[in-house]
């Protein structure tokens, strides 16, 4: 049975629903299998290449294509072991699987915004439904929090124990609150019917196959430095961020979902830059010509934002490895490469 790491003092009230007796018969089916809702999106598409390569995982995505897209895994289009279903969480689904990874909701304020009712759907309606399989199948579901629970902290860095400082009525909270409503759900369903959860709360992500137009501040600046325009740093530019590069943040997801914790546990990398200091290091090593100009900000933005990950280094053994400076250049040769504009020698 999971142990709480944090944040509460419950036990789980029942032991976790069994999954079918065929699933562990011999000649029935040796392997694990897999769902990632949001599969085809940028974090998502990362973690099913992990999964897939151990031959005894299946994989079955469920994804509405909303911000992600079928080019992201058409490795995998065909692959024996591999299952992409056009779906959007807010309908429920049925399949018998052993492991969920309940991604799906778009992550990028501008799209998250574009529809918040829809977005606040996802994220109470979606995981409701998933939690539902989970009881159903009886399987292990981990959700894809967000550093934006914390919303504009008054703790820094951010413990997991820290309760936050959300606007509830503001145009954020549709994901802020969402993703607070999903987490508190999935306590709900880990007490009243014993299903093992997971819970991870991921601080701002990057790497390759991000969307070009995603509106998030790192691909938007590579994309700018590449194309020669400005870099738009929303004011004042003294507002912080710690970015961890996309493997290390697959690597954390998997060493959650098999480990014994329930969470909430903090993944991120601790490196903490203002949004001027990560345009002046995009200028550096991409295009030392570019302009940085300041333009509006958002409501709500959060001035600062770090994780401490005690929990994860003791709990998951685990801490990123990429450093942002290391990590920008891999992102801009997948960017180069989409954009077609190569670098200069
Ligand atoms: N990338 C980050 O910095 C970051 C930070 C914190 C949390 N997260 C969380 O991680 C998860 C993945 O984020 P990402 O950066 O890969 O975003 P993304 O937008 O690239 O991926 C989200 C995926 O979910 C799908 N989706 C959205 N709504 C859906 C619905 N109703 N039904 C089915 N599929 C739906 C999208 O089509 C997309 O493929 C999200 O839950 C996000 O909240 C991401
Ligand atoms: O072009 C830009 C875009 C953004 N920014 C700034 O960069 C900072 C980060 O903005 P992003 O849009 O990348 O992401 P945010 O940190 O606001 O939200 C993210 O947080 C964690 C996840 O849940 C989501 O991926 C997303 O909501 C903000 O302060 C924003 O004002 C710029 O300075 N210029």
């Amino acid at each position: 049975m999971a142990q709480e790491a944090s944040n509460g003092d419950h036990v789980s009230a029942k032991p976790p629903p069994t999954p079918s007796p065929l699933r562990n018969a011999k000649f029935f089916q040796a392997n694990m299998r897999i769902l990632v809702t949001g599969g085809a999106g940028f974090i998502g598409s990362h973690l099913v290449d992990r999964l897939m390569e151990n031959e005894k995982n299946e994989v079955i995505v469920a994804d509405n294509y909303f911000t992600g897209s079928k080019d992201n895994l058409k490795k995998w289009i065909g692959h024996p072991r591999f299952e992409l279903i056009r779906h959007d969480v807010t309908e429920t689904l049925l399949v018998e699987v052993d492991r969920i990874y309940h991604l799906a909701c778009p992550a990028s304020p501008i799209f998250y915004k574009y529809n918040p009712v829809k977005t606040i759907k996802t994220n109470v309606i979606g995981t409701l439904n998933m939690l539902g399989l989970a009881k159903r199948v009886g399987a292990r579901i981990l959700l894809t929090s967000t550093s934006e629970v914390y919303g504009d902290p008054l703790e820094h860095p951010q413990k997991e124990s820290y309760w936050g400082n959300v606007n509830p009525i503001g145009v954020r909270s549709c994901y802020d609150e969402g993703k607070r409503v999903a987490e508190t759900l999935m306590f709900d369903y880990h007490r009243q019917h014993g299903i093992e959860i997971r819970i991870a709360r991921i601080f701002n992500t990057y790497g390759p196959r991000m969307n070009i137009d995603d509106g998030r501040v790192v691909s938007n600046f590579i994309a700018q430095a590449i194309r020669d325009e400005p870099l738009t740093v929303q004011a004042p530019g003294t507002q912080t961020r710690s970015f961890c590069y996309v493997s290390d943040m697959v690597d954390g997801l998997i060493r959650l979902m098999e480990g014994d914790n329930t969470g909430p546990i903090n993944i991120g990398n601790p490196g903490e830059f203002t949004m001027l200091e990560l345009a002046e290091t995009v200028k550096e090593l991409i295009n030392p010509k570019v302009e940085i100009k300041m333009v509006d900000n958002t409501p709500d933005d959060p001035r600062q934002r770090k994780p401490d990950i005690t929990k994860a280094k003791e709990l998951l053994g685990w801490e990123p490895k990429i450093k942002l400076r290391d990590g920008l250049p891999l992102m801009e040769d997948d960017f180069r490469h989409r954009l077609g504009v190569p670098k200069k020698i």
